[in-house]
């Protein structure tokens, strides 16, 4: 699904912030990606959808070596990444469901109401579907973002810090949500430093600890 071999990556002109990534996403399995502040999780995750290209080494997504793929192949392949970002932005003048729906209108695919409706029911969003992003509280933003992430049916499902500003309830929500996509088939991957969630989260799916520390890709030990 995601092959990097050897991979190194430095902003601009800048030295490498990461080197000699070799790691392999299992088609179906979660994945976590833990590691200190400013290790380097977001720019990982940013590669993983090829909004980054690496300076060095390997890297296959979906079967497809990456260097070498033009415009239209890397739009193509984003289409099977649902990405929730740190920190969702909204059309905040368009409702809910229009913001969530907008993968779909942009590309220019009809929007199949039932579907839309059910999917803002699985978020339970079904109420906020009219009101406007700046009304959501931080919990529901971040189901909207989810929705809106999974609206195309990814392959791969790809979150960064989706707890962040989360209370505990409302972070175990949204994890059962994602382990939800996982055992409906979809790879996750969700960048987090905390460790109490990947504990829990754990204790209800078989997941993969990855640790990114000192510029590189570790796989965490089992004792957490
Ligand atoms: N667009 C950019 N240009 C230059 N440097 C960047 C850019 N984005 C991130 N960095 C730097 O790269 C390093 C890694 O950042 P990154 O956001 O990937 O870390 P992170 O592990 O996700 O951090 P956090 O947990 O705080 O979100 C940081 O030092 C950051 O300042």
């Amino acid at each position: 699904m995601i092959e990097m071999q050897e991979v190194g990556f430095g902003y601009h002109g800048g030295s490498d912030l990461l080197s000699n990534m070799t790691l392999s996403l299992q088609p179906g399995m979660f994945h976590f990606l833990t590691g200190p502040s400013g290790a380097g999780k977001t720019t990982l995750l940013r590669l993983c959808y090829a909004d980054l290209l690496p300076r060095s080494g390997q890297m296959g997504v979906f079967g497809q070596d990456l260097r070498g793929l033009g415009r239209d192949d890397i739009a193509m392949l984003r289409r099977r990444v649902g990405v929730v970002h740190q920190d969702p932005q909204f059309l905040d003048h368009l409702p809910v469901a229009e913001n969530v729906a907008m993968p779909l209108t942009v590309s220019g695919q009809a929007v199949d109401m039932e579907a839309l409706r059910d999917l803002l029911g699985w978020v339970q969003l079904s109420q906020q579907a009219r009101a406007l992003p700046p009304s959501l509280s931080g919990g529901e933003r971040q189901r909207a973002a989810l929705a809106r992430a999974v609206i195309l049916s990814p392959d791969l499902v790809l979150a960064d810090e989706p707890t962040g500003n989360l209370d505990w309830d409302m972070s175990m929500r949204l994890m059962q949500l994602l382990i939800e996509l996982n055992k409906s088939g979809k790879t996750v991957l969700v960048a987090t430093h905390d460790l109490n969630l990947i504990r829990a989260t754990k204790a209800q799916v078989a997941a993969r600890v990855l640790r990114i520390a000192g510029g590189t890709l570790h796989l965490a030990g089992a004792d957490l």
